[in-house]
């Protein structure tokens, strides 16, 4: 029997990008498929309270959506499709992947051949970086630290896992700390982790004040979820 996957994607605004995200994910079949069926079993777009156009150009790709009134954080956003999925395996993407999202099938490969519970994507070094990598940086200290495990992208969103990764954590955290949270506690029960790198492309954060903004909160919210994850090994050691 052929394992069901569901494909989630958090989006907050994302009208330019999102259409040309979703259309390669539906002209990309798994390869060898005659039916030129997608690879996926479900996709589900989670609109994060945005003020765009977001929730009606999803409607013309999938009927799977989920609409948060307001804007509740990335991590929300990825909770709330997980609580909707059926797929025993689950693939995060991002919604600003626009044309290179036709590589997230190749996340799915070591998953459902059982040789990873969770693969990660390394995206390509941005040749225009505007910022300071401090978010990355801090990210990679952090899981290695409290996981205990070395990963080059903790922070990247294009990620697959068994169902039962996500069963097993122990908070989806609600920002952007969200995936170095689930990093960690994928990492602190021993499933195993690897990372691919893909050609992926996605909106950069650039050097103004919305891209500074960006870095402010990213970093906010995972120095929050490295605070919880200190506090719950504390009260595990007990
Ligand atoms: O409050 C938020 C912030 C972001 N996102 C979505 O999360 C993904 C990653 O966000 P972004 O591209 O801003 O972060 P970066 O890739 O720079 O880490 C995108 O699909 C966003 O639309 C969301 O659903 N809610
Ligand atoms: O891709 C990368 O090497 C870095 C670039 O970081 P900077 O924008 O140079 O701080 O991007 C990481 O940090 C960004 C800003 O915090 C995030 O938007 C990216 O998701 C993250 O990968």
């Amino acid at each position: 029997m052929r394992t069901a996957v569901s494909v989630i994607i958090p989006a907050w605004n994302e009208a330019e990008r999102i259409g040309e995200t979703l259309f390669a994910l539906q002209a990309q079949p798994l390869g060898g498929d005659e039916k030129r069926l997608p690879f996926w079993d479900e996709l589900i777009v989670v609109d994060d309270g945005s003020t765009d156009d977001t929730l009606r150009i999803a409607r013309s790709f999938t009927d799977r959506l989920i609409r948060h009134p307001r804007n509740e954080g990335k991590g929300a956003a990825m909770e709330s499709g997980f609580r909707l999925a059926k797929g025993d395996v689950i693939l995060f993407l991002d919604a600003d992947l626009g044309h290179s999202a036709t590589h997230a099938c190749k996340l799915l490969q070591p998953v459902l051949s059982d040789l990873a519970d969770m693969t990660i994507a390394v995206f390509p070094k941005p040749v225009n970086r505007s910022g300071l990598g401090l978010v990355k940086r801090l990210a990679q200290i952090g899981v290695r630290r409290l996981g205990g495990c070395n990963v080059r992208a903790s922070l990247s969103g294009q990620r697959a896992m068994k169902r039962e990764v996500l069963e097993r954590i122990v908070r989806f955290e609600r920002g952007f700390g969200v995936e170095v949270g689930l990093t960690i506690d994928a990492a602190r029960q021993g499933f195993r982790i690897i990372e691919i790198e893909l050609p992926f492309v996605h909106r950069y954060t650039g050097n103004d004040l919305a891209g500074w903004l960006h870095r402010g909160k990213q970093l906010c919210s995972v120095a929050g979820a490295f605070w919880r994850k200190r506090r719950v090994s504390f009260f595990q050691r007990r």
